[in-house]
């Protein structure tokens, strides 16, 4: 069994499906931005600070080559798609599920949270600029495109599930 893989920008709902999602099927869940961390001690927002976005960048990579869980459901953060050493690290070993979700929706969601902090470093143009510039990654990094518009995250998880019972 592989393992699968939610991706996406920021606010599309990639934690809380795969939250959801291990809640209907029992499947083993990680976030990896809560992975990394756990295994930094800092929060991610420290970690940005302290460090610099290449290295966190650095241990997105890392997790994706070295985390020993196969069969498992996957949040990733909205930057790990746009590395196609990420892209090719995912597919070899799992179902990708690209979540799309309108910019209207994810400014809504996340434009107050202080623990994004490329939220908290961009205007609403920039952030609606790199969803631009992102979409054609993750959509080039899926198997499936899971359009998130008006659906509830039990039908999106739900929808997840039927994909991935016939791929299997
Ligand atoms: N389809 C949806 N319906 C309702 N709330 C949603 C939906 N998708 C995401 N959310 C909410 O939006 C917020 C951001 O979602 P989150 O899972 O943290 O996104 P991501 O991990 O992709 O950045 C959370 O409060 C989540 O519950
Ligand atoms: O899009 C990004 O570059 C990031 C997304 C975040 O995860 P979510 O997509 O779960 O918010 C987190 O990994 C970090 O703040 C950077
Ligand atoms: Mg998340």
């Amino acid at each position: 069994m592989k393992r699968i893989y939610l991706v996406g920008f920021m606010g599309c709902g990639k934690s809380a499906i795969g939250k959801r999602l291990h809640t209907l099927t029992g499947i083993p869940f990680f976030d990896m931005d809560h992975e990394i961390s756990e295994q930094m001690q800092m929060t991610i927002p420290e970690i940005f600070d302290q460090y610099g976005e290449l290295y966190f960048r650095q241990l997105e990579t890392e997790f994706l080559e070295k985390f020993p869980e196969e069969y498992c459901i996957v949040a990733t953060g909205g930057g790990v798609a746009v590395k196609e050493e990420n892209i090719q690290l995912m597919r070899e070993s799992g179902i990708v599920f690209f979540l799309n979700a309108s910019f209207r929706d994810i400014w809504r969601r996340i434009s107050t949270d202080v623990n994004r902090p490329i939220v908290q470093q961009s205007s609403r143009q920039e952030l609606e600029a790199l969803y631009k510039k992102r979409k054609p990654k993750y959509l080039h990094s899926a198997h499936f495109t899971v359009e998130t518009t008006g659906k509830s995250l039990t039908d999106i998880a739900e929808y997840i599930i039927f994909q991935i019972e016939r791929y299997q």
